[in-house]
């Protein structure tokens, strides 16, 4: 069939078909087993990926269960219902140690991960750190507290991967400055989560550890980028986590999951060892920090990193401690707020969640001012998605070379492969056509 096809297009006397049916179908099959190839090389680093973390976490099953075993008192009921600032109080008076609060947290972590799939990596050191609190002179703001830690800040011996193959090179060689004054406040980080692959996306889900679910709807996501936080803290598996945000990396996820998440200021907390899925983002910046089931502990651990180590580890954090004086001031306030930005429409529950914030606070004695985002489009299309992606993707795409896209990328990064000629043509006729944000969704 191929051949009569040939014989039909090319003069006889010219090129002998056989040779070029061959040659045609050699490329092909080239192209095919070089294909292959490359599929099984992601598959059996997906399986490498899998049975490490496998083996990490039947680790933490294991040191949960012999301490259990050894400890049969041990009341893990009664520590996980406790609040961080209670847990916090009984650890700094001694009525529970260091070593019950741990076992009880890698045990809960088990269940909830089992159910959700938000740990990726269990870190043995842990241990070792606990040994270690133990001998600290002064006992930190977060001394004996388990604490989880996002996948893509930086902790030593571990992955940062960003559900991404590339950044599977090689272990961190140290820990990034956060985790640093963690540890130093007598933080135990415990375990790494789950996030979406380059963490550039609000669902939570990538080929190396799959997705990770809502702990309250299994059917439904757990939000993203800091999604293994939102599922670990909200199921109940953490008292303490941290993630990263740029543009609602921690609040979408801490939202959906039930539980509370702070993104501070840019630059107020230190970012460095922190992996990126795209250099620079100077003018959009990513800051990392925390999530847990209160604001309380959220103000805990803020007052907690905002400490002379902070500012020694990473001199180019403005070292201004927590304001004790701003933070329990009973001064009336003005709040400015909205109830739909003009570019995402909230939900109903949304927005009935920010009228009943508006009502207490009213009640409260503070001042609410309605305002609108003036030019919103403008700031998501010309400010924060050109900042984001001023090489127009190029870094991001470079992260996915040989690499499986997640399904819940798939649309995102097809987009960004579109040539730009072609894109430009696109915007070109669909404009005047389609408001821009039918466009956002088109891609
Ligand atoms: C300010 C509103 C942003 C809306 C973006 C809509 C435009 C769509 C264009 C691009 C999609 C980019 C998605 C960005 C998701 C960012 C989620 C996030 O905060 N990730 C954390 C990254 S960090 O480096 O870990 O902080």
């Amino acid at each position: 069939m191929l051949q009569e096809k040939l014989r039909q297009l090319l003069p006889e006397a010219e090129v002998d078909v056989r040779t070029v049916s061959a040659l045609l179908c050699g490329s092909a099959a080239a192209v095919l087993a070089f294909k292959w190839v490359g599929q099984r090389r992601i598959e059996r680093r997906l399986e490498e990926v899998k049975q490490r973390r496998d083996q990490g976490l039947g680790q933490m099953e294991k040191a949960a269960r012999q301490f259990k075993q050894q400890n049969p008192g041990v009341q893990t009921g009664s520590i996980l219902s406790l609040s961080l600032l209670e847990l916090a109080e009984k650890l700094k008076d001694e009525s529970l140690s260091p070593d019950s609060v741990l076992y009880t947290y890698m045990e809960k972590a088990m269940v909830v991960t089992r159910e959700v799939n938000c740990v990726t990596d269990f870190m043995p050191e842990c241990e070792e750190q606990l040994r270690e609190v133990k001998k600290q002179k002064e006992k930190g703001l977060l001394y004996g507290i388990p604490v989880s830690i996002k996948d893509n800040i930086g902790c030593k011996g571990h992955f940062s991967t960003l559900g991404l193959l590339q950044f599977l090179r090689a272990p961190q060689e140290d820990d990034c400055v956060l985790v640093k004054v963690l540890k130093r406040q007598g933080a135990i980080p415990f375990v790494k989560t789950n996030s979406s692959q380059s963490v550039l996306n609000y669902d939570c889900g990538n080929p190396l550890f799959g997705r990770t679910v809502n702990p309250h709807n299994h059917s439904k996501c757990s939000g993203g980028s800091s999604g293994g936080e939102g599922a670990l803290v909200g199921g109940g598996g953490s008292i303490l986590g941290m993630g990263s945000d740029v543009a609602g990396s921690i609040r979408l996820p801490s939202s959906f999951c039930g539980i509370c998440g702070f993104k501070p200021t840019g630059n107020r907390l230190s970012t460095a060892g922190v992996a990126d899925p795209v250099a620079g983002m100077n003018s959009v910046t990513s800051v990392l920090g925390p999530m847990a089931r209160d604001v309380d502990s959220l103000a805990l651990c803020m007052r907690a990193l905002l400490c002379e180590d902070m500012f020694r580890l990473d001199p180019t954090v403005p070292p201004m401690p927590f304001n004790e004086q701003i933070y329990t001031s009973t001064t009336r306030l003005r709040i400015g707020f909205y109830d739909g930005d003009g570019y995402f429409e909230p939900s109903p529950s949304m927005r009935r969640a920010i009228h009943e914030t508006k009502t207490l606070l009213q009640e409260a004695g503070h001042t609410l001012v309605p305002f609108t985002i003036p030019r919103i489009e403008h700031a998501v299309h010309e400010l924060f998605t050109r900042a984001l992606f001023a090489d127009g993707a190029a870094t991001l795409l470079e992260k996915y070379k040989g690499d499986l896209v997640h399904p819940t990328l798939r649309s995102q990064i097809r987009c960004y492969r579109i040539p730009i000629l072609v894109k430009r043509i696109l915007s070109f006729i669909l404009t005047p056509v389609v408001s821009p944000l039918d466009l956002s969704q088109l891609c």
